[in-house]
Protein backbone atom coordinates (compact mmCIF):
# COMPACT_ATOMS: atom_id res chain seq x y z
CA UNK A 1 0.00 0.00 0.00
CA UNK A 2 1.53 3.61 -1.12
CA UNK A 3 2.08 5.15 2.37
CA UNK A 4 0.18 8.48 3.12
CA UNK A 5 1.38 11.61 2.70
CA UNK A 6 0.35 14.88 4.21
CA UNK A 7 -1.56 16.06 1.82
CA UNK A 8 -3.40 13.28 0.83
CA UNK A 9 -7.47 13.04 0.80
CA UNK A 10 -9.49 10.90 2.59
CA UNK A 11 -6.60 9.17 4.81
CA UNK A 12 -8.50 9.07 8.26
CA UNK A 13 -5.19 8.76 10.19
CA UNK A 14 -3.95 11.78 8.08
CA UNK A 15 -6.90 13.73 8.48
CA UNK A 16 -7.15 13.30 12.48
CA UNK A 17 -2.93 14.17 12.31
CA UNK A 18 -4.27 17.33 11.01
CA UNK A 19 -6.48 17.83 13.04
CA UNK A 20 -4.19 17.49 15.88
CA UNK A 21 -1.56 19.62 14.58
CA UNK A 22 -3.87 22.80 13.64
CA UNK A 23 -4.94 22.51 17.69
CA UNK A 24 -1.30 22.50 18.40
CA UNK A 25 -0.21 25.58 15.97
CA UNK A 26 -3.65 27.58 17.22
CA UNK A 27 -1.67 27.48 21.21
CA UNK A 28 1.10 29.77 19.30
CA UNK A 29 -1.30 32.41 19.52
CA UNK A 30 -1.19 32.85 23.21
CA UNK A 31 1.16 35.04 24.77
CA UNK A 32 2.68 32.37 26.76
CA UNK A 33 4.02 30.55 23.72
CA UNK A 34 5.70 33.69 22.22
CA UNK A 35 9.19 33.08 21.50
CA UNK A 36 10.07 35.23 24.62
CA UNK A 37 8.81 32.71 27.14
CA UNK A 38 9.72 29.46 24.75
CA UNK A 39 13.50 30.60 24.89
CA UNK A 40 13.16 30.86 28.55
CA UNK A 41 12.43 27.32 29.07
CA UNK A 42 15.00 25.57 30.85
CA UNK A 43 17.13 23.13 27.99
CA UNK A 44 15.43 24.95 25.03
CA UNK A 45 18.66 25.73 22.98
CA UNK A 46 20.29 21.83 23.71
CA UNK A 47 16.91 20.08 22.92
CA UNK A 48 16.24 22.56 19.71
CA UNK A 49 19.73 21.65 18.41
CA UNK A 50 21.15 19.26 16.47
CA UNK A 51 24.66 18.88 14.87
CA UNK A 52 26.94 16.95 12.94
CA UNK A 53 30.90 17.19 11.68
CA UNK A 54 31.01 20.92 11.31
CA UNK A 55 27.48 21.54 10.89
CA UNK A 56 25.34 22.78 13.31
CA UNK A 57 21.32 23.62 13.29
CA UNK A 58 19.97 25.24 15.82
CA UNK A 59 16.09 25.84 15.65
CA UNK A 60 15.46 27.08 19.24
CA UNK A 61 14.27 30.18 17.50
CA UNK A 62 11.10 28.86 15.95
CA UNK A 63 7.64 28.40 17.35
CA UNK A 64 7.56 25.08 17.80
CA UNK A 65 7.31 23.16 21.03
CA UNK A 66 8.05 19.25 21.65
CA UNK A 67 4.09 18.30 21.39
CA UNK A 68 4.32 20.01 17.99
CA UNK A 69 7.37 17.89 17.13
CA UNK A 70 5.86 14.40 18.24
CA UNK A 71 2.88 15.38 15.74
CA UNK A 72 5.34 16.32 12.77
CA UNK A 73 6.78 13.36 13.59
CA UNK A 74 3.95 11.63 13.19
CA UNK A 75 3.65 13.09 9.71
CA UNK A 76 7.32 11.26 8.77
CA UNK A 77 6.09 7.83 9.84
CA UNK A 78 2.57 7.42 8.06
CA UNK A 79 4.81 8.63 5.06
CA UNK A 80 7.57 6.53 5.72
CA UNK A 81 9.70 9.42 4.32
CA UNK A 82 12.96 7.77 5.65
CA UNK A 83 12.80 4.76 4.28
CA UNK A 84 11.51 6.24 0.84
CA UNK A 85 14.69 8.19 1.03
CA UNK A 86 16.86 4.99 1.98
CA UNK A 87 14.88 3.87 -1.25
CA UNK A 88 15.98 6.21 -3.52
CA UNK A 89 19.37 5.65 -2.71
CA UNK A 90 19.56 2.54 -3.42
CA UNK A 91 17.93 2.81 -7.15
CA UNK A 92 13.87 2.11 -6.29
CA UNK A 93 11.40 4.42 -8.83
CA UNK A 94 11.22 7.36 -6.63
CA UNK A 95 9.79 9.40 -9.67
CA UNK A 96 6.89 6.87 -10.45
CA UNK A 97 5.63 9.68 -12.90
CA UNK A 98 8.52 9.01 -15.54
CA UNK A 99 9.31 5.87 -14.16
CA UNK A 100 12.72 6.85 -12.75
CA UNK A 101 15.15 6.61 -10.11
CA UNK A 102 16.43 9.47 -8.23
CA UNK A 103 20.34 8.60 -7.61
CA UNK A 104 21.72 12.07 -7.63
CA UNK A 105 23.26 10.69 -4.11
CA UNK A 106 25.00 7.78 -5.77
CA UNK A 107 27.29 10.53 -7.88
CA UNK A 108 28.97 11.28 -4.54
CA UNK A 109 29.27 7.46 -3.33
CA UNK A 110 26.09 6.87 -1.15
CA UNK A 111 24.38 4.08 -1.32
CA UNK A 112 25.30 0.24 -1.92
CA UNK A 113 28.80 -0.92 -4.23
CA UNK A 114 27.82 -1.84 -6.45
CA UNK A 115 24.20 -0.20 -7.37
CA UNK A 116 22.54 -1.84 -9.85
CA UNK A 117 19.99 -0.21 -11.85
CA UNK A 118 18.15 -1.33 -15.29
CA UNK A 119 21.11 -4.19 -15.58
CA UNK A 120 23.83 -1.60 -15.03
CA UNK A 121 26.34 -0.48 -12.21
CA UNK A 122 25.00 2.88 -11.65
CA UNK A 123 28.30 3.82 -9.68
CA UNK A 124 30.91 2.11 -12.29
CA UNK A 125 29.05 4.29 -15.06
CA UNK A 126 29.58 7.57 -12.93
CA UNK A 127 32.99 6.76 -12.33
CA UNK A 128 33.95 6.34 -15.60
CA UNK A 129 32.80 9.62 -16.81
CA UNK A 130 34.44 11.00 -13.24
CA UNK A 131 38.00 9.46 -14.86
CA UNK A 132 37.19 11.05 -18.20
CA UNK A 133 36.61 14.56 -16.23
CA UNK A 134 39.54 14.64 -14.20
CA UNK A 135 41.87 13.39 -17.54
CA UNK A 136 40.21 16.27 -19.80
CA UNK A 137 40.48 18.44 -17.45
CA UNK A 138 44.55 17.39 -16.33
CA UNK A 139 44.99 17.79 -20.38
CA UNK A 140 43.65 21.24 -20.68
CA UNK A 141 45.69 22.68 -17.33
CA UNK A 142 48.62 21.50 -18.86
CA UNK A 143 48.06 22.85 -21.72
CA UNK A 144 48.27 19.42 -23.86
CA UNK A 145 44.97 20.40 -24.81
CA UNK A 146 44.78 23.90 -26.72
CA UNK A 147 42.27 26.24 -28.49
CA UNK A 148 42.13 25.79 -32.12
CA UNK A 149 44.44 29.32 -32.13
CA UNK A 150 47.02 27.31 -30.61
CA UNK A 151 46.55 28.50 -27.00
CA UNK A 152 46.04 26.87 -23.46
CA UNK A 153 42.64 27.77 -22.44
CA UNK A 154 42.31 30.11 -19.52
CA UNK A 155 38.62 30.66 -19.17
CA UNK A 156 35.10 28.77 -19.54
CA UNK A 157 31.70 29.14 -19.87
CA UNK A 158 28.94 27.69 -19.43
CA UNK A 159 25.69 27.53 -21.53
CA UNK A 160 22.54 26.03 -19.79
CA UNK A 161 19.75 26.81 -18.15
CA UNK A 162 18.10 26.09 -14.34
CA UNK A 163 18.95 22.69 -13.04
CA UNK A 164 22.25 22.71 -15.83
CA UNK A 165 23.69 26.17 -14.48
CA UNK A 166 22.22 27.22 -11.05
CA UNK A 167 23.70 24.92 -8.57
CA UNK A 168 27.26 25.24 -10.25
CA UNK A 169 27.12 28.70 -10.21
CA UNK A 170 26.66 27.97 -6.74
CA UNK A 171 28.97 26.19 -6.20
CA UNK A 172 31.77 27.48 -8.27
CA UNK A 173 30.92 31.71 -6.40
CA UNK A 174 31.34 29.39 -2.85
CA UNK A 175 34.68 27.88 -3.56
CA UNK A 176 36.01 30.34 -5.96
CA UNK A 177 38.03 31.05 -2.80
CA UNK A 178 40.38 28.13 -3.80
CA UNK A 179 43.30 28.55 -5.50
CA UNK A 180 41.59 28.90 -9.31
CA UNK A 181 42.89 27.05 -12.33
CA UNK A 182 40.46 28.80 -14.44
CA UNK A 183 37.33 31.53 -14.54
CA UNK A 184 33.90 30.36 -14.65
CA UNK A 185 31.41 32.46 -16.40
CA UNK A 186 27.70 31.34 -17.28
CA UNK A 187 25.49 32.46 -20.03
CA UNK A 188 21.93 31.20 -19.43
CA UNK A 189 19.78 33.69 -20.15
CA UNK A 190 18.64 33.67 -23.70
CA UNK A 191 18.29 37.53 -23.44
CA UNK A 192 20.86 39.02 -25.76
CA UNK A 193 22.45 41.21 -23.30
CA UNK A 194 23.06 38.07 -21.33
CA UNK A 195 25.56 36.66 -24.17
CA UNK A 196 27.04 40.69 -24.71
CA UNK A 197 28.20 40.87 -20.99
CA UNK A 198 30.05 37.18 -21.71
CA UNK A 199 31.98 38.39 -24.82
CA UNK A 200 32.98 41.47 -23.23
CA UNK A 201 34.58 39.29 -20.38
CA UNK A 202 36.16 36.54 -22.50
CA UNK A 203 39.39 36.23 -25.19
CA UNK A 204 38.02 34.05 -27.74
CA UNK A 205 41.04 32.70 -28.59
CA UNK A 206 41.15 30.51 -25.16
CA UNK A 207 37.64 30.38 -24.41
CA UNK A 208 36.41 27.21 -23.92
CA UNK A 209 32.66 26.49 -24.33
CA UNK A 210 30.47 23.88 -21.79
CA UNK A 211 27.36 23.29 -23.45
CA UNK A 212 25.20 21.83 -20.48
CA UNK A 213 21.79 20.31 -21.53
CA UNK A 214 20.21 16.83 -20.34
CA UNK A 215 17.76 17.44 -22.82
CA UNK A 216 19.52 18.93 -25.49
CA UNK A 217 16.06 20.58 -26.34
CA UNK A 218 16.14 23.56 -24.50
CA UNK A 219 15.21 26.26 -26.08
CA UNK A 220 17.48 29.14 -24.52
CA UNK A 221 20.24 26.72 -24.34
CA UNK A 222 20.13 26.17 -28.36
CA UNK A 223 19.33 29.44 -29.02
CA UNK A 224 22.34 30.58 -26.91
CA UNK A 225 24.70 27.64 -28.28
CA UNK A 226 23.36 28.48 -32.11
CA UNK A 227 24.17 32.51 -31.26
CA UNK A 228 27.91 31.48 -29.86
CA UNK A 229 28.40 29.60 -32.87
CA UNK A 230 27.52 32.36 -35.53
CA UNK A 231 29.93 34.40 -33.40
CA UNK A 232 32.37 32.45 -33.19
CA UNK A 233 32.52 31.55 -36.99
CA UNK A 234 31.80 35.31 -37.57
CA UNK A 235 35.30 35.70 -35.49
CA UNK A 236 37.07 33.44 -37.87
CA UNK A 237 37.22 31.15 -34.61
CA UNK A 238 35.91 26.74 -35.31
CA UNK A 239 33.56 26.71 -32.73
CA UNK A 240 34.05 22.91 -32.07
CA UNK A 241 37.09 22.82 -31.50
CA UNK A 242 36.67 24.96 -28.65
CA UNK A 243 33.44 23.46 -27.30
CA UNK A 244 32.68 20.79 -25.22
CA UNK A 245 28.84 19.10 -24.01
CA UNK A 246 27.19 17.81 -20.97
CA UNK A 247 24.11 15.72 -22.10
CA UNK A 248 22.20 12.45 -21.41
CA UNK A 249 22.76 9.51 -23.54
CA UNK A 250 21.22 9.26 -26.90
CA UNK A 251 20.34 13.20 -26.80
CA UNK A 252 20.18 14.98 -30.00
CA UNK A 253 23.52 16.42 -28.44
CA UNK A 254 25.15 12.93 -27.86
CA UNK A 255 26.07 12.56 -31.49
CA UNK A 256 29.04 10.96 -32.24
CA UNK A 257 29.24 12.20 -35.84
CA UNK A 258 30.01 15.60 -34.19
CA UNK A 259 33.34 16.08 -33.69
CA UNK A 260 33.47 18.50 -30.55
CA UNK A 261 36.35 18.62 -28.32
CA UNK A 262 35.45 16.19 -25.76
CA UNK A 263 31.84 14.98 -25.04
CA UNK A 264 30.49 13.89 -20.83
CA UNK A 265 27.47 12.02 -19.79
CA UNK A 266 24.66 12.65 -17.18
CA UNK A 267 21.96 10.16 -16.67
CA UNK A 268 18.51 9.65 -16.61
CA UNK A 269 18.43 8.55 -13.23
CA UNK A 270 19.79 12.36 -11.80
CA UNK A 271 17.50 15.35 -12.29
CA UNK A 272 18.93 18.59 -13.60
CA UNK A 273 18.11 20.58 -9.84
CA UNK A 274 19.83 17.64 -7.98
CA UNK A 275 22.61 17.38 -10.79
CA UNK A 276 25.45 19.33 -9.35
CA UNK A 277 27.35 16.44 -8.13
CA UNK A 278 27.34 14.60 -11.63
CA UNK A 279 29.07 16.24 -14.84
CA UNK A 280 26.91 18.86 -14.64
CA UNK A 281 29.02 20.16 -11.68
CA UNK A 282 32.27 18.02 -11.81
CA UNK A 283 33.35 19.60 -15.92
CA UNK A 284 33.16 23.10 -15.01
CA UNK A 285 34.00 23.09 -11.44
CA UNK A 286 37.02 20.64 -12.21
CA UNK A 287 38.59 22.52 -14.74
CA UNK A 288 37.71 26.29 -12.51
CA UNK A 289 39.01 24.73 -9.48
CA UNK A 290 40.79 21.59 -9.89
CA UNK A 291 39.33 18.00 -10.33
CA UNK A 292 40.81 17.32 -6.73
CA UNK A 293 38.55 20.26 -4.89
CA UNK A 294 35.26 18.62 -6.95
CA UNK A 295 36.16 15.37 -5.08
CA UNK A 296 36.33 17.55 -1.77
CA UNK A 297 33.17 18.51 -2.41
CA UNK A 298 31.80 15.61 -3.27
CA UNK A 299 32.73 14.27 0.41
CA UNK A 300 31.24 16.83 2.27
CA UNK A 301 27.74 15.82 -0.19
CA UNK A 302 28.35 12.46 1.21
CA UNK A 303 28.86 12.78 4.85
CA UNK A 304 25.33 14.75 4.77
CA UNK A 305 23.79 12.33 2.94
CA UNK A 306 25.10 9.62 5.30
CA UNK A 307 24.00 11.49 8.25
CA UNK A 308 20.33 11.90 6.57
CA UNK A 309 20.63 7.93 6.20
CA UNK A 310 22.01 6.87 9.22
CA UNK A 311 20.73 8.99 11.95
CA UNK A 312 17.35 8.69 13.68
CA UNK A 313 14.40 10.54 12.93
CA UNK A 314 14.90 12.81 16.07
CA UNK A 315 18.63 13.43 15.05
CA UNK A 316 18.12 13.87 11.19
CA UNK A 317 19.07 17.80 10.63
CA UNK A 318 17.74 17.45 7.12
CA UNK A 319 14.27 15.71 8.45
CA UNK A 320 13.90 18.37 11.29
CA UNK A 321 14.37 21.59 8.84
CA UNK A 322 11.81 19.23 6.85
CA UNK A 323 9.10 19.44 9.45
CA UNK A 324 9.92 22.80 10.45
CA UNK A 325 9.49 23.86 6.66
CA UNK A 326 6.34 21.91 7.03
CA UNK A 327 4.84 23.47 10.15
CA UNK A 328 5.27 27.04 9.25
CA UNK A 329 3.86 26.61 5.97
CA UNK A 330 0.94 24.34 6.84
CA UNK A 331 0.30 25.12 9.95
CA UNK A 332 1.24 28.43 10.70
CA UNK A 333 0.50 29.71 7.74
CA UNK A 334 3.68 31.69 6.85
CA UNK A 335 3.39 32.47 3.33
CA UNK A 336 7.30 32.56 2.32
CA UNK A 337 10.86 31.36 3.73
CA UNK A 338 13.55 33.14 3.49
CA UNK A 339 17.69 31.78 3.18
CA UNK A 340 19.89 34.43 4.06
CA UNK A 341 23.53 33.58 4.09
CA UNK A 342 26.12 35.77 5.78
CA UNK A 343 28.82 35.37 3.82
CA UNK A 344 29.08 37.04 0.41
CA UNK A 345 30.27 33.88 -1.05
CA UNK A 346 27.33 32.05 -1.20
CA UNK A 347 25.09 34.49 -2.58
CA UNK A 348 23.85 32.17 -5.14
CA UNK A 349 22.70 29.54 -2.41
CA UNK A 350 18.83 30.67 -2.25
CA UNK A 351 18.60 31.00 -6.19
CA UNK A 352 19.90 27.53 -6.53
CA UNK A 353 17.36 26.40 -3.59
CA UNK A 354 14.96 28.17 -5.20
CA UNK A 355 14.68 26.06 -8.26
CA UNK A 356 15.54 22.94 -6.13
CA UNK A 357 12.59 23.27 -3.46
CA UNK A 358 9.71 25.18 -5.95
CA UNK A 359 10.59 22.92 -8.81
CA UNK A 360 10.27 19.62 -6.90
CA UNK A 361 7.92 20.66 -4.58
CA UNK A 362 5.39 22.92 -6.34
CA UNK A 363 3.09 20.89 -7.05
CA UNK A 364 -0.86 19.95 -6.54
CA UNK A 365 -1.87 16.03 -7.00
CA UNK A 366 0.13 13.03 -5.47
CA UNK A 367 2.07 11.04 -7.73
CA UNK A 368 -0.86 8.61 -8.21
CA UNK A 369 -2.90 11.64 -9.93
CA UNK A 370 -5.15 12.43 -6.62
CA UNK A 371 -5.80 16.05 -5.93
CA UNK A 372 -4.23 17.31 -3.02
CA UNK A 373 -6.38 18.73 -0.27
CA UNK A 374 -4.23 22.40 -1.36
CA UNK A 375 -1.21 22.80 -3.10
CA UNK A 376 2.13 22.09 -1.89
CA UNK A 377 5.27 24.00 -1.80
CA UNK A 378 6.13 27.99 -0.34
CA UNK A 379 8.11 30.58 -1.99
CA UNK A 380 11.93 30.77 -1.17
CA UNK A 381 14.06 33.56 -1.67
CA UNK A 382 17.15 35.21 -0.22
CA UNK A 383 20.14 37.56 -0.16
CA UNK A 384 23.41 37.61 1.13
CA UNK A 385 22.98 39.70 5.01
CA UNK A 386 23.82 41.78 6.06
CA UNK A 387 22.32 43.04 2.46
CA UNK A 388 19.49 41.99 3.25
CA UNK A 389 18.46 43.96 6.64
CA UNK A 390 19.14 46.93 4.47
CA UNK A 391 16.72 45.76 1.45
CA UNK A 392 13.86 43.70 3.11
CA UNK A 393 14.31 43.25 6.48
CA UNK A 394 11.73 45.88 7.54
CA UNK A 395 9.60 43.51 6.16
CA UNK A 396 10.17 40.61 8.29
CA UNK A 397 10.69 42.75 11.38
CA UNK A 398 7.16 44.44 11.08
CA UNK A 399 5.91 43.98 8.28
CA UNK A 400 4.16 40.17 6.79
CA UNK A 401 6.19 37.59 8.92
CA UNK A 402 8.59 34.63 6.96
CA UNK A 403 10.57 32.20 8.88
CA UNK A 404 14.50 32.62 8.12
CA UNK A 405 17.09 30.24 7.49
CA UNK A 406 20.52 32.34 8.95
CA UNK A 407 23.57 31.10 7.65
CA UNK A 408 26.74 31.46 9.55
CA UNK A 409 30.27 30.52 8.38
CA UNK A 410 32.72 30.51 11.31
CA UNK A 411 36.17 31.34 9.87
CA UNK A 412 36.02 32.83 6.21
CA UNK A 413 37.94 32.38 3.21
CA UNK A 414 40.27 35.35 3.41
CA UNK A 415 43.18 35.44 5.05
CA UNK A 416 44.78 38.48 4.96
CA UNK A 417 45.02 41.86 6.63
CA UNK A 418 41.64 42.43 8.51
CA UNK A 419 41.05 46.46 9.97
CA UNK A 420 39.08 46.30 13.17
CA UNK A 421 36.63 48.52 13.40
CA UNK A 422 34.75 49.81 16.84
CA UNK A 423 36.58 47.27 17.88
CA UNK A 424 35.92 44.11 16.03
CA UNK A 425 37.11 42.43 12.60
CA UNK A 426 34.32 42.82 9.57
CA UNK A 427 33.77 39.44 10.10
CA UNK A 428 32.86 39.91 14.06
CA UNK A 429 30.89 42.24 12.72
CA UNK A 430 28.90 40.13 10.43
CA UNK A 431 28.43 37.84 13.14
CA UNK A 432 27.09 40.49 15.30
CA UNK A 433 24.49 41.23 12.95
CA UNK A 434 23.24 37.44 12.31
CA UNK A 435 22.90 37.02 15.98
CA UNK A 436 20.97 40.57 16.38
CA UNK A 437 18.81 39.53 13.87
CA UNK A 438 17.88 36.18 14.99
CA UNK A 439 17.15 37.58 18.78
CA UNK A 440 15.33 41.10 17.22
CA UNK A 441 13.19 38.95 15.20
CA UNK A 442 12.30 36.34 18.23
CA UNK A 443 12.05 39.37 20.93
CA UNK A 444 10.80 42.10 19.61
CA UNK A 445 10.71 45.12 22.08
CA UNK A 446 7.79 47.09 23.15
CA UNK A 447 7.85 50.85 22.90
CA UNK A 448 5.10 53.57 23.54
CA UNK A 449 5.06 54.69 19.76
CA UNK A 450 3.71 52.14 17.68
CA UNK A 451 5.78 53.10 14.85
CA UNK A 452 9.21 51.77 16.69
CA UNK A 453 7.10 48.89 18.50
CA UNK A 454 8.46 45.04 17.44
CA UNK A 455 5.98 42.29 18.53
CA UNK A 456 8.64 40.28 17.74
CA UNK A 457 7.67 36.07 18.08
CA UNK A 458 9.01 35.61 14.22
CA UNK A 459 10.49 32.28 13.26
CA UNK A 460 14.26 32.04 12.49
CA UNK A 461 16.74 28.73 12.40
CA UNK A 462 20.81 29.41 12.65
CA UNK A 463 22.77 26.95 10.42
CA UNK A 464 26.86 27.23 11.13
CA UNK A 465 29.08 25.75 8.83
CA UNK A 466 33.17 25.65 10.44
CA UNK A 467 34.14 27.64 6.66
CA UNK A 468 33.88 27.42 2.74
CA UNK A 469 36.23 24.65 1.79
CA UNK A 470 34.66 22.23 -0.51
CA UNK A 471 33.24 19.23 2.19
CA UNK A 472 31.48 22.22 4.04
CA UNK A 473 29.62 23.56 0.83
CA UNK A 474 29.05 19.87 -0.36
CA UNK A 475 27.38 19.40 3.45
CA UNK A 476 25.45 22.96 3.18
CA UNK A 477 24.22 21.48 -1.05
CA UNK A 478 22.99 18.07 0.27
CA UNK A 479 21.45 19.04 3.59
CA UNK A 480 19.47 21.32 1.33
CA UNK A 481 18.65 18.35 -1.04
CA UNK A 482 17.87 15.64 1.16
CA UNK A 483 15.13 18.77 3.29
CA UNK A 484 13.41 19.05 -0.04
CA UNK A 485 13.05 15.60 -0.73
CA UNK A 486 11.80 14.77 2.57
CA UNK A 487 9.63 17.18 2.34
CA UNK A 488 7.78 16.00 -0.74
CA UNK A 489 7.82 12.58 0.77
CA UNK A 490 6.18 13.87 3.47
CA UNK A 491 3.77 15.86 2.15
CA UNK A 492 2.80 13.06 -0.86
CA UNK A 493 4.30 14.91 -4.04
CA UNK A 494 6.80 13.65 -6.48
CA UNK A 495 9.87 16.02 -5.30
CA UNK A 496 11.65 14.63 -9.08
CA UNK A 497 9.08 15.60 -12.34
CA UNK A 498 8.17 19.18 -12.88
CA UNK A 499 5.36 18.63 -15.40
CA UNK A 500 4.26 22.50 -14.48
CA UNK A 501 6.92 24.22 -16.96
CA UNK A 502 6.03 22.54 -20.02
CA UNK A 503 2.60 24.62 -20.90
CA UNK A 504 4.47 28.13 -20.90
CA UNK A 505 7.24 26.66 -23.46
CA UNK A 506 4.18 25.05 -25.37
CA UNK A 507 2.87 28.41 -25.48
CA UNK A 508 6.27 29.99 -26.46
CA UNK A 509 6.76 27.56 -29.19
CA UNK A 510 3.23 29.30 -30.57
CA UNK A 511 4.64 32.73 -30.83
CA UNK A 512 7.72 32.12 -31.90
CA UNK A 513 6.14 30.26 -35.01
CA UNK A 514 4.36 33.59 -35.64
CA UNK A 515 7.44 36.01 -35.03
CA UNK A 516 9.51 33.57 -37.63
CA UNK A 517 6.62 33.66 -40.12
CA UNK A 518 7.12 37.60 -39.94
CA UNK A 519 10.50 37.20 -39.87
CA UNK A 520 10.09 35.40 -43.45
CA UNK A 521 7.45 37.67 -45.06
CA UNK A 522 7.49 41.74 -43.79
CA UNK A 523 3.37 41.40 -44.79
CA UNK A 524 2.27 38.68 -42.69
CA UNK A 525 0.06 39.90 -40.40
CA UNK A 526 0.35 37.82 -36.71
CA UNK A 527 -2.44 35.41 -35.65
CA UNK A 528 -2.08 34.56 -31.91
CA UNK A 529 -5.06 32.71 -30.39
CA UNK A 530 -4.50 35.62 -28.00
CA UNK A 531 -5.22 39.51 -29.51
CA UNK A 532 -3.54 40.77 -26.60
CA UNK A 533 -0.23 38.42 -28.05
CA UNK A 534 -0.73 40.58 -31.27
CA UNK A 535 -0.63 43.66 -29.94
CA UNK A 536 3.17 42.97 -27.94
CA UNK A 537 4.06 41.04 -31.19
CA UNK A 538 2.98 44.04 -33.38
CA UNK A 539 4.61 46.40 -30.46
CA UNK A 540 8.57 44.44 -30.94
CA UNK A 541 8.25 44.52 -34.83
CA UNK A 542 7.53 48.27 -34.96
CA UNK A 543 4.07 47.80 -36.44
CA UNK A 544 2.77 51.82 -35.70
CA UNK A 545 -0.63 50.28 -36.41
CA UNK A 546 -0.46 47.95 -33.50
CA UNK A 547 -3.70 47.93 -31.17
CA UNK A 548 -6.14 44.92 -29.42
O1 LIG B 1 19.25 20.32 -18.93
P1 LIG B 1 18.11 20.76 -19.77
O2 LIG B 1 17.43 19.61 -20.44
O3 LIG B 1 18.54 21.81 -20.75
O4 LIG B 1 17.02 21.40 -18.83
C1 LIG B 1 17.27 22.58 -18.11
C2 LIG B 1 16.25 22.84 -17.05
O5 LIG B 1 14.97 23.07 -17.59
C3 LIG B 1 13.97 22.48 -16.78
O6 LIG B 1 13.46 21.38 -17.47
C4 LIG B 1 12.85 23.45 -16.46
O7 LIG B 1 12.41 24.12 -17.56
C5 LIG B 1 14.69 22.08 -15.52
O8 LIG B 1 14.07 21.10 -14.82
C6 LIG B 1 16.04 21.75 -16.04
O9 LIG B 1 16.98 21.75 -15.02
Amino acid sequence: MTPAGLLYPDDPSIKALHAKLTQAAQKFDAPDHHLRQLLGRPGRFSDFSLGMDGFFMDFSRQRLDENAFALLHESQTLSKALEKFSDMTQGKIVNPTENRAALHTAARGTGPSPLIFKDMDVKAQIQQVNEKIEKFCASVHDGKLCSACGKPFTQAVVIGIGGSYLGCEFVYQALAGAAGKMDLLFLPNVDIDNFARVIESIDKETTLWIVISKSYTTTETMANLNQVSTWLKAQGVSPLDHMVTITAKGSPGDDPDTPLLASFHMFDFIGGRYSVSSAVGGLPLSLALGYDVFQRFLDGCRLMDTHVLESPAEKNIALTAALISIWNTLYMGYPAQAIIPYASRLARLSPHVQQLYMESLGKSVSPEGAHLTQAAGTIIFGEPGTNAQHSFFQLAHQGNAFPIDFIGVKTPGYTGIQAMSKGVTNHQELWANLLAQAGALALGRNSDDPARNFDGNRPSTIITIDNLEPESVGMLLSFYEARTVLEGFILGVNPFDQFGVELGKVMAGDIRKEMAARNLDPSYRFACASKTDNFYLDLLFGNSTAGV
